[in-house]
């Protein structure tokens, strides 16, 4: 487990467009040492926004898309390009715009696609796509992802892990079906523990006072049974990245609102 930090930006739009920045740098450096890189991206308001930064962003020149594997850490269970989608928003945001080689984009499955509407099927298809996936050296059966990116929910959700659920407590599968969210829809798939901690670097990103809670706890060794973004940490980083308003309570120890 590593001990997280937080980097506090002025607001949501300096917290976008430096998010962006620094997944071009760490994912520029992944290439540069590994030949590709790869990434994990996450749905929500402040994850499309760092997306739609990234495709702005002159320096996403500096990245080579055809040697970059895109995952997600979770999808709202639904038909293929339903405007809900995580992948439908990803894609409008940024992967529609950039040279991205289609093989190596890994959307989860939809609901009208070949598992059916059943989401264990689904997991286990996208388990099993990662298990392909996996590098030896991951020690695990998925990618040790470069990036990891998640957003956090009011209620501390990251992923589609919502607090005092089941799928918290999956340790043998990557991938679960989750029904009965408490955010709609509330049937989603999504990466488990295990499968975000073989990341090398998680990003959780929150945006906004609705969060300010959420982060705090997280923040202050509460457990992931209730605070599912306690327990969400990458092998070697793992890193809150958070506008002023989400910041307003951090614990003591943490940089305060106002440093970045
Ligand atoms: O539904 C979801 O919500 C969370 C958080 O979204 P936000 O809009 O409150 O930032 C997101 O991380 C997750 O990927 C998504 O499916």
């Amino acid at each position: 487990m590593t001990t997280p930090t937080a980097v506090v930006h002025r607001d949501s739009s300096a917290l976008a467009k430096a998010t962006a920045a620094r997944i071009v740098t760490r994912l520029v450096d992944a290439q540069s040492a590994q030949g590709s890189a790869s990434i994990v991206l996450t749905g929500g308001g402040i994850g499309i926004a760092v997306l739609t930064e990234l495709a702005r962003a002159p320096a996403r020149d500096a990245l080579d898309w055809r040697h970059l594997d895109v995952w997600w850490g979770d999808e709202r269970f639904l038909p293929a390009g339903d405007s809900e989608r995580n992948e439908t928003q990803a894609r409008a945001a940024l992967l529609d715009h950039v040279g991205v080689a289609p093989e190596r984009v890994h959307p989860m499955p939809a609901s009208d696609g070949r598992d059916g509407a059943d989401p264990v099927y689904a997991a286990e298809r996208y388990a099993a796509e990662l298990a392909r996936a996996a590098q030896p050296e991951s020690h695990a059966p998925v990618p040790a992802f470069d990036v990891c990116l998640l957003g956090i929910g009011p209620d501390a959700h990251v992923a589609s892990l919502f607090p005092e659920q089941p799928a918290l407590y999956e340790d043998g599968r990557s991938v679960v079906g989750v029904r009965g969210a408490p955010k709609p829809p509330p049937t989603r798939l999504s990466l488990t523990f295990p499968a975000i901690r073989a990341a090398r670097e998680v990003w959780l990103l929150a945006s906004g006072e609705s969060k300010a809670d959420a982060v705090r706890l997280a923040l202050s060794g509460a457990g992931p049974t209730q605070v599912p973004a306690a327990g969400a940490y990458g092998r070697s980083r793992t890193l809150f990245l958070l506008d002023a308003d989400a910041a307003a309570r951090l614990p003591p120890g943490f940089t305060a609102p106002g440093q970045m």
